[in-house]
């Protein structure tokens, strides 16, 4: 039995891995943290998560950026395992996970999907494939308009992966608008679009000359992340200091 704190509860993604845990014996939910809170949980609830005295096994994050600092602060003193799923974190932020991981088991993923994370693996293979043939490599990414950051945590994830197998020169490319000259062959070029309650989609091209490749994931429903979320918190569970991701998990 894992028994975990919800970090974000009462956002949309606590609310759904919170039904899950309700329906799998072999995870308990114990407390919740959430500034607000209108009661309707079975777990005690705290609007801070340094007020937060139950004992977990595990954290599950999904909260906002800036709300991670604390979170780090208790990870550290309680030294409990963090399942950290909140995008839109800081340089900062992301060094002081990657010290923190030296000291406590920290998992960190920009999404927990499976299918994304497959294709993490294909698009190294597509990237050492199209890229020095000349191909041009652009990602585009949809979500609901509640969404804060921009572009995706998982957009940059995409690009991280084939930036590793590709040249040095690559960079990515957020913006066009002020530019007055051709697209660089290097760019790797990100958009973002907001509307409406999509869920997510990510969209990869490698365009060359009469002929482009699209690799598409598109997620129908909150409930591709929160059992991952699941998953990693049970695979997180009793495991020493290091810094995972749902590849450990998936593998
Ligand atoms: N890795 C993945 O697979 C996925 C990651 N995400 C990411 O997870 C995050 C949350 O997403 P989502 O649930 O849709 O967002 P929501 O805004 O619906 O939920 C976030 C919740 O966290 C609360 N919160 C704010 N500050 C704190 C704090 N200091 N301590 C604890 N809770 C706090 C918010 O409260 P209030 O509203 O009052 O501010 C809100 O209830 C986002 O960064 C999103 O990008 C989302 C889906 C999948
Ligand atoms: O905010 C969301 O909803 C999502 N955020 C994650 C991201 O920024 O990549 C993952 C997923 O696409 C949903």
């Amino acid at each position: 039995m894992t028994r975990a704190i919800m970090h974000g509860c009462n956002g949309h993604m606590g609310r759904v891995i919170t039904g899950i845990c309700d329906n799998d014996k072999d995870i308990e939910i114990v407390a919740g943290v959430d500034p607000f809170d209108d009661g309707h949980n079975t777990y005690p609830v705290f609007s801070s998560i340094k007020d937060c005295n139950i004992e977990a096994d595990v954290i599950i994050d999904f909260a906002a950026a800036k709300a991670i600092d604390a979170l780090l602060d208790y990870v550290e003193e309680k030294k409990v395992p963090v399942v950290v799923c909140t995008t839109g974190l800081s340089d900062e932020q992301i060094a002081r996970i990657k010290d923190v991981s030296t000291r406590v088991a920290v998992l960190k993923s920009a999404n927990m999907s499976l299918g994304i994370n497959t294709i993490f693996k294909l698009l190294k293979e597509a990237a050492k494939v199209f890229a020095p043939e000349g191909f041009d490599i652009e990602i585009v990414e949809k979500h609901h308009n509640k969404k804060i950051d921009a572009p995706s945590g998982t957009a940059l994830a995409l690009a991280d992966s084939m930036k590793e197998v590709l040249d040095d020169d690559y960079f990515y490319r957020y913006d066009r608008s002020q530019l007055r000259e051709k697209r660089n062959p290097k760019e790797i070029g990100i958009s973002a679009v907001r509307g409406g309650t999509i869920v997510g989609e990510h969209e990869v091209f490698f365009a060359g000359e009469d002929e482009v490749i699209e690799i598409k994931h598109t997620a129908y429903s909150k409930a591709v992340f929160a059992k991952g979320a699941v998953s990693a918190a049970k695979f997180l569970n009793g495991k020493g200091a290091g810094l995972y991701d749902m590849g450990d998990v998936i593998a």
